[in-house]
């Protein structure tokens, strides 16, 4: 499906936006119940990713196809490795069988899983035959990607004595590490994250628990970015949200107030508001806690006329595409003078902005999303539309209710 967007008759916005739950939440609150059944999930994701994963939890043999889903490949590697008697062979789309494993896999051999790789060594298609894995202390790189630690948390209280992971290197993604731990704190196990070093106690049973999923945040990043595109006085109110969240992405309350945003909670409602901007017209950011709102920071820059200098990039070569080279080569079309290393990305300040230019997605919902709110300034077309559905359904529906025009072309 090829978009094409265009801006809302009255760029005062107003509206509410009711935004489905995180997808990292869920899909770990859908693993963690496969472990422990009397946990119940409430505001789970309606995202592809969350859904692959309950089918996925599902199989007991078999080939399991989890599509695009990072998180889903991630942690069902390690469930179904300590899951004895079950034998999956773990696949995904094109680009799932080209995103690194083997750090992963190594840690699960060491604690004695039985996994094999069925084309290129270190990547999907996995094999995996469950076993009870007998070992309870690991170390592995920590600066590829976080989502190998938190599969390994995930399953910890499952095995016998628990696990003991020693982190090598520069820890990326923290906040999802957290994110993890915390899940696991709120249905009653121990843990402790202490300088390199995470321990997981055993747990056999967990008592009757409501997991109430916080709405998504990386989602929420493509408001923040509409609002910083807008009029000064616009409101957009997003739900549900908790003023004390599980997400490294929150961090956009913070990092909006350079782009004339301002947040303001109300009940679990999240209020985005358009103010002026500051004097600055140059941002540098650290992403390396928040990998995924790269993009949408890079397109309101963009749209703003703003430099930027984003670092901690690192991780965006490996997921849904090679995302700084994505970006690089969209907004050049669009007319932005920009450079990317394998880590960073600068963006310097261009007077030229085209119009109707046609944005790839590169399998990427991400990308169609965060140049979704450049709309504002010109209008483009959306390739591949239909993306969005890894994390977000709705996307598009409720650009709509904002009064952005979408005509399928
Ligand atoms: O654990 C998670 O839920 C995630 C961790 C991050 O990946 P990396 O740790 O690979 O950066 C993030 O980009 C991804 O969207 C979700
Ligand atoms: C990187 C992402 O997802 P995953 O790694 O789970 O596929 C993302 O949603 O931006």
């Amino acid at each position: 499906m090829k978009l094409h967007l265009s801006a809302p008759s009255n760029t005062l916005l107003q509206n509410n936006i009711q935004i489905t739950g995180s997808k990292s939440e869920s899909n770990r609150s859908l693993l963690l119940q496969a472990l422990y059944s009397n946990i119940s999930i409430e505001n789970l994701s309606n995202s592809d990713d969350a859904e692959v994963m309950q089918k996925g939890l599902k199989i007991e043999n078999g080939v399991v196809d989890i599509h695009h889903a990072g998180t889903a490949m991630r942690f069902l590697t390690s469930y179904f490795a300590s899951q004895e008697g079950k034998e999956v062979t773990l696949t995904g789309s094109q680009r799932m069988t080209e995103r690194p494993v083997k750090v992963l896999v190594e840690a699960l051999q060491e604690l004695g899983a039985e996994i094999t790789y069925e084309k290129n060594e270190g990547y999907p298609p996995i094999r995996i035959k469950g076993k009870k894995l007998n070992e309870s202390k690991v170390s592995l790189p920590a600066n590829i990607s976080s989502q190998y630690i938190s599969s390994l948390l995930l399953t910890a209280p499952s095995l016998k004595n628990g696990l003991e992971l020693e982190l090598v290197g520069k820890i990326t993604s923290v906040p999802y590490i957290k994110m993890t731990l915390a899940l696991l704190s709120q249905i009653g196990v121990e843990n402790s994250f202490e300088g390199n070093t995470i321990k997981v106690s055993p747990k056999a049973n967990v008592a009757n628990i409501n997991l109430v999923v916080e709405s998504d945040w990386s989602s929420a990043s493509y408001y923040y970015s509409i609002v910083a595109l807008s009029d000064v006085g616009s409101e957009i109110t997003l739900s549900a949200y908790k003023s004390s969240s599980l997400q490294g992405d929150s961090v956009l309350q913070e990092l909006y107030t350079e782009f004339g945003v301002e947040t303001q909670f109300v009940g679990n409602t999240v209020v985005l508001r358009k103010v002026e901007m500051p004097k600055e017209q140059k941002v540098e950011f650290d992403l390396s806690n928040a990998p995924d709102i790269a993009q949408t920071i890079a397109v309101t820059c963009f749209g703003l006329g703003m430099e930027c200098h984003l670092t901690g990039l690192h991780t965006l070569k490996i997921k849904e595409t090679d995302r700084l080279e994505a970006l690089h080569t969209e907004l050049s079309k669009l007319g932005a003078s920009i450079s990317v290393t394998d880590k960073d990305l600068t963006l310097n300040v261009s007077n030229t902005l085209n119009v109707d230019v046609a944005i790839d997605t590169y399998n990427d919902h991400r990308m169609a999303m965060a140049f979704a709110p450049l709309a504002l300034k010109t209008p483009l077309f959306v390739n591949d539309a239909e993306v969005v559905s890894k994390s977000y359904p709705d996307f598009w529906r409720d650009l709509e209710k904002l009064g952005f025009i979408s005509k399928s072309v």
